[in-house]
C-alpha cells in the first residue's frame, strides 16, 4: 500500500491554479491515486466566456482525465469549484466559501502564478507576491490545515549559477515593493521595474524569487515546503506520455520548428537542456505533500525538481532529436522543411534572422499580396522571433542546481511508494521521451490526425523540391546579374565554361580513340 496514496485519502485539498498546465497533471493524478479523498477544492475564475462550471466540465471530460473516471467514476463530487481571483482583496471569495475552505482545508497546493515572461510589475506582483502572502494569512487561520506547499520555480535564483535548496533573500523586501506599487502610478512602476530587477532577466523570475522570501518570513508556524521546477515539460509516463496543453516554454517553439517558421535558434548548443517532465514534477510535489505533513521538518524545505544533476541532456541532442522526429511524424502544412541550426555567435544569429526567417516571410507576404489576399506572415514571424529572443535567456546558459533534498526524499520513500510516485528522472530515456513530447505536441496541441502523416510527408517532399529549384534559380539570377556588371565575374564564367568543353572534348575524343 502507497503511503503517500493513503495520507491524501480522506482529505481536503485546496489547489490554486488547477486550470494550468501543472495544477491539471495535479489534481489527475491526486485523483486517480486517492480517489476516496474527500474534495478537492479549487479556486478558478471565469475565462474567455466560459463559467466556472464550463471550465471544470471541459477540464474533467477531456483525454487528461480518461483513466482517473475508471477508478474514481464520481469525480464530478469530488471537485468543488470556488469562484476566485487572486488578484483582488480576499480572491474575491464569498463568505460562506471562505468559511468552509477555512474550517476544513487539510492540505494546500499553491500553483497559481502569472508565468508571462513579459507581465507589467504589478499584475506580476499582485499574482506571485501578494496572493501568496495572502493565501499564507488564510492558511494561517485554516485549524485543520497539515501542510501548505508552495510552487516556485528553479529560475527564481537564476541570477547565480550555482542554486542550493534554500530561499535567497532579495536586495528589495517584498513587503515594501507591495506597499509602493498601493501609491506609485504605473507609468512610474514600469520605469522603475528594470531597475528593481537588476540582473534577473525579467519580470516573472523576479516576482517568484519575491514570492519565497514572503513565504519564508510569512509562514508563521505552518508546515510548507517549496518545489523548484526548471523548464516542465509534456507528461513522461503518466497518465499517458506526451501530454501538453499550452504553447508555453517549449511547446511554442517545437511548433514554430516543426511548421518550418523557426530555422534557426540563438542557443549555445552544449548548454544543459533542463526540462523535467510534468508528470515527475507533480509526483515530486505530492511525495514533498506527504512527508512535511508527516515528518514535520523544523525548517522550510526546498525542493529541486530538475534533471540536469540526474541525467543531463543538451540543446544539441534535444535538437537534434526533435528534427529526427519531425521526419517520422511531421506537422501538417508546414511552411517550409524544418530545419534546427543552433548558434550561439550575435552575427550569425542576425543573419539567419534575415536569410532564413525574415526573407522567406517578406517573400511569402508579397506572393499573398499579389494572389489578392491579405499578407500574414511578416506579423507571424515577428511574434515567433520574439518569444525565441524571450527565451533566449534560458538556453544560453548553463546552471547547477544542488538537490540534497530531494534525493533524501527519494530514500525515504518505501519501494512502492517509489514506484507509484517516480520522480528518479535518472531512468528517463531522452530520444524517447522527445520523440513523445513531439507527437504530444501534434496530438493534443495541434489536433492534427494520424491518417494525415502520409500527406504531410508528402507535402514535406514538395517543398524540398520548391526549396532546391528556388536556390538554383536565385543562383542562376545573381550569376547572371554579376557578369552583366564584373569583368572578374566574366572571366571566371568564361574560364568555368571553356574548361568545361575541353573537358567534354578531351573525354569524347578518348571515347572515340577507344572505339
Ligand atoms: C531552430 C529551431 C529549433 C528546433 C528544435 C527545437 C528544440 C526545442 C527547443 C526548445 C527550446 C525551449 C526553450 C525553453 C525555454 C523556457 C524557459 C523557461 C524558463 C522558466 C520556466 C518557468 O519557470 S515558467 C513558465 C514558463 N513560462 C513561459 O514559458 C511563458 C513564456 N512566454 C511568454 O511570456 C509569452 O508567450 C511571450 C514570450 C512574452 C510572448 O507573448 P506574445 O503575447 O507575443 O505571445 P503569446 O505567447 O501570448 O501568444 C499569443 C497568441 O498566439 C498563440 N500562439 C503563440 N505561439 C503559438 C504557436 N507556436 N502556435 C500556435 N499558436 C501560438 C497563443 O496561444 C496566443 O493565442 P491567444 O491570444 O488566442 O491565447
Ligand atoms: N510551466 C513551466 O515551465 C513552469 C512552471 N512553474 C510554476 O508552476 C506553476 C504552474 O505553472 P503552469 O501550470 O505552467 O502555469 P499556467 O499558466 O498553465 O497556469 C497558471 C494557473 O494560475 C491561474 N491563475 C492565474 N491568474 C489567476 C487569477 N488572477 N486568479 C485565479 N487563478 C489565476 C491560472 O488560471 P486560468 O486558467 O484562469 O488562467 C492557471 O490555473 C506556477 O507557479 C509556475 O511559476 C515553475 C517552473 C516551470
Amino acid at each position: 500500500m502507497s503511503m503517500i496514496a493513503a495520507f491524501y485519502s480522506g482529505k481536503s485539498i485546496l489547489i490554486t491554479g488547477a486550470t494550468g498546465f501543472l495544477g491539471k497533471v495535479l489534481m489527475e493524478k491526486l485523483l486517480r491515486t486517492s480517489p476516496d479523498l474527500k474534495v478537492i477544492y479549487i479556486l478558478v475564475r471565469p475565462k474567455a466566456g466560459q463559467t466556472l462550471q464550463q471550465r471544470i466540465f471541459q477540464i474533467l471530460n477531456s483525454k487528461l482525465f480518461e483513466k482517473v473516471k475508471e477508478v474514481c467514476p464520481n469525480v464530478h463530487e469530488k471537485i468543488r469549484a470556488i469562484y476566485a481571483d487572486l488578484s483582488q482583496n480576499d480572491f474575491a471569495i464569498s463568505k460562506e466559501d471562505m468559511q468552509e475552505l477555512l474550517s476544513c482545508t487539510n492540505v494546500i497546493f499553491h500553483c497559481a502564478a502569472t508565468v508571462r515572461f513579459d507581465d507589467t510589475l504589478r499584475h506580476a506582483v499582485q499574482l506571485n507576491v501578494t496572493a501568496t502572502r495572502q493565501l499564507l494569512l488564510m492558511a494561517s487561520q485554516m485549524p485543520k490545515l497539515e501542510v501548505f506547499i508552495h510552487i516556485s520555480t528553479a529560475y527564481s535564483n537564476c541570477n547565480l549559477k550555482h542554486i542550493d535548496e534554500v530561499i535567497y533573500p532579495c536586495p528589495v523586501e517584498p513587503k515594501k515593493i507591495i506597499d509602493s506599487l498601493e501609491w506609485l502610478d504605473d507609468a512610474i512602476i514600469e520605469e522603475i521595474a528594470p531597475k528593481l530587477i537588476r540582473d534577473w532577466p525579467n519580470i516573472y523570475t523576479y516576482t517568484k524569487a519575491l514570492g519565497e522570501m514572503v513565504v519564508q518570513q510569512e509562514s508563521r508556524n505552518l508546515n510548507i515546503a517549496i518545489i523548484r521546477p526548471s523548464i516542465v515539460g509534456a507528461t513522461w509516463q503518466e497518465p499517458f506520455p506526451g501530454w501538453v496543453d499550452n504553447v508555453n516554454g517549449p511547446n511554442g517553439l517545437i511548433i514554430a520548428a516543426g511548421k518550418g517558421f523557426l530555422r534557426a535558434l540563438k542557443a549555445t548548443p552544449k548548454a544543459v537542456a533542463d526540462l523535467i517532465p510534468v508528470d515527475t514534477v507533480v509526483n515530486l510535489t505530492l511525495a514533498v505533500g506527504w512527508y512535511t505533513a508527516v515528518h514535520r521538518p523544523k525548517s522550510t524545505l526546498v525542493y529541486h525538481s530538475t534533471s540536469g544533476n540526474f541525467n543531463p541532456c543538451n540543446w544539441h541532442k534535444m535538437g537534434v532529436q526533435v528534427l529526427a522526429t519531425f521526419e517520422k511524424i511531421p506537422f501538417e502544412r508546414a511552411f517550409r522543411r524544418p530545419y534546427a541550426n543552433f548558434t550561439s555567435n550575435n552575427f550569425t544569429s542576425l543573419y539567419w534572422n534575415a536569410v532564413s526567417h525574415r526573407a522567406p516571410a517578406i517573400i511569402y507576404d508579397c506572393y499573398l499580396r499579389l494572389t489578392g489576399r491579405k499578407p500574414r506572415m511578416t506579423k507571424l514571424m515577428n511574434q515567433i522571433l520574439r518569444t525565441a529572443s524571450m527565451l533566449e535567456y534560458f538556453i544560453n546558459r548553463s546552471w547547477e542546481w544542488s538537490t540534497y533534498n530531494t534525493e533524501m526524499l527519494m530514500s525515504e520513500l518505501s519501494p512502492e511508494d517509489q514506484r507509484v510516485f517516480n520522480f528518479d528522472v535518472r531512468q528517463l530515456n531522452w530520444l524517447e521521451y522527445i520523440e513523445n513530447y513531439v507527437l504530444g505536441v501534434k496530438k493534443y496541441l495541434l489536433k492534427e490526425d494520424m491518417a494525415g502523416i502520409p500527406e504531410a510527408k508528402q507535402h514535406l517532399k514538395r517543398l524540398r523540391n520548391i526549396h532546391y529549384l528556388f536556390n538554383t534559380a536565385l543562383f542562376l539570377i545573381v550569376w547572371r546579374l554579376l557578369i552583366a556588371r564584373s569583368q572578374m565575374a566574366r572571366n571566371v564564367w568564361f574560364f568555368i565554361v571553356s574548361f568545361c568543353y575541353k573537358f567534354l572534348s578531351y573525354f569524347r575524343a578518348s571515347s572515340t580513340l577507344k572505339v
